[in-house]
């Protein structure tokens, strides 16, 4: 049985995928975290080598070995940090005990639906943990947030998912619009493929171009967010997503618009998403007029929105803006964590970016 734990005493984790991309951020969010100190690294083809050669932004870590990552190695840790491709969490996962939190990167956790995991990753579904994406508002009136607190596992949100769906959650939730004519177009930064190497990610065909991939509504981020609109109406929600590959390392940029639900007021429309958010430390509904951009978010763990209702088209149509790497992946794991142990749930994390 997994206990809260008290004092200051310093906790210990593992990071499973150190020399990734998702496992850097991981890295460098723990170094500022007040509670934790940083234990196994541990990787797959880099087992053997420094963090220092692949994570060159962090030299208080870089003479660490990384080492194969098994259950052994992991083992006898506070938390494991799960940073690996899909479907090599769950068998790692598997082999850890109870008293463990385990907080898995990938997607192998995220969909309660076995039909829309076999549809969209194929091969068998591991199951389901809390999802880790605490301010989404449900339509039961509470937040996700409730589900994390005293969690042994946890699944981190997409990087997509975690934009999109509270740009649009506080519509639902609050029944302002209808629930089959949802579009979301976002544009990605590079690091949201990963490091391992790829043709389409070389310099020559990022460098200058925008292009969209996953058309159709074959992305496997789709049920996801589809899963968490549901969560927020009460009732099924369908979405069309294209997500889109821009020419920059980091950041998401959403827009997601959704019609408009019959004789809502659209001018009553835009306070429903900054009553959801007052309270909400790392999610900001910016003033009027100002628009979101994934220059501001770079490095932080906030989520900048911005609400408009395009009155002739009758529709509502949310800008997001988020760090794929920090509030996407492993900003968003630190705070679901700091629930899950009890601390402070923004502790070891900030909403000031990185500018120009
Ligand atoms: N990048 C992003 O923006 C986001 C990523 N995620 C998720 O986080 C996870 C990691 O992504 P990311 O960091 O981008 O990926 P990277 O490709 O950058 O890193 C993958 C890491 O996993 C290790 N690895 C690869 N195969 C295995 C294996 N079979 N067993 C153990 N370790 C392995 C790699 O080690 P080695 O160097 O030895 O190959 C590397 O450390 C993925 O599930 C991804 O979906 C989630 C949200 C956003
Ligand atoms: C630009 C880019 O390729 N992005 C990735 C999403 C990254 C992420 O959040 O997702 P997972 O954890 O679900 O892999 C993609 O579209 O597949």
């Amino acid at each position: 049985m997994r206990m809260t734990p008290r004092g200051t005493a310093p906790l210990t984790a593992a990071v499973a995928g150190a020399s990734g991309y998702a496992g850097g951020e991981l890295l460098r969010l723990l170094l500022q975290h007040p509670r934790f100190r940083v234990g196994a690294l541990t990787a797959a083809s880099s087992a053997g080598s420094t963090l220092g050669e692949h994570q060159p932004h962090l030299p208080a870590l870089a003479d660490r070995v990384l080492r194969p990552t098994t259950p052994d190695v992991l083992a006898g840790h506070d938390v494991v940090f799960l940073a690996l491709p899909h479907g090599a969490s769950a068998e790692v996962a598997a082999a850890l005990g109870e008293d463990v939190v385990v907080v898995d990167c990938g997607a192998d956790h995220r969909l309660t639906d076995a039909g829309a995991w076999a549809e969209f990753y194929g091969g068998t579904h591991a199951g389901s943990w809390p999802y880790g994406l605490p301010e989404l508002p449900r339509a039961d009136g509470t937040r996700q947030r409730e589900a994390l607190k005293g969690a042994g596992r946890i699944a981190v949100p997409g990087c997509y998912p975690t934009g999109v769906s509270l740009a649009l959650a506080p519509g639902f939730a609050a029944g302002l619009l209808q629930h089959d004519d949802v579009v979301v177009v976002a544009a990605s930064g590079t690091s949201g493929a990963g490091k391992a190497p790829k043709p389409h990610l070389l310099g020559a065909e990022v460098m200058g171009a925008m292009s969209p991939y996953g058309v159709g509504g074959v992305h496997r981020h789709t049920p996801e967010i589809e899963q968490n609109l549901t969560a927020a109406a009460g009732a099924a929600v369908r979405v069309s997503f294209t997500p889109t590959l821009a020419p920059m390392p980091r950041g998401i940029l959403a827009t997601s618009t959704a019609r408009l639900a019959a004789g809502v007021d659209p001018a009553a429309v835009r306070a429903a998403w900054v009553e959801a958010y007052a309270g909400e430390p790392f999610v900001h509904v910016l003033p009027e007029g100002r628009w979101p951009s994934t220059a501001a978010v770079l490095g932080s763990n906030a989520v900048q929105l911005q609400v408009a209702v395009d009155v002739r088209a009758g529709r509502v149509v949310v800008v997001s803006a988020v760090d794929n790497l920090t509030k996407g992946t492993a900003g968003g794991a630190v705070q679901s964590v700091n629930l899950a142990l009890g601390l402070d749930e923004g502790l070891g994390l900030s909403a000031a970016g990185v500018a120009p």
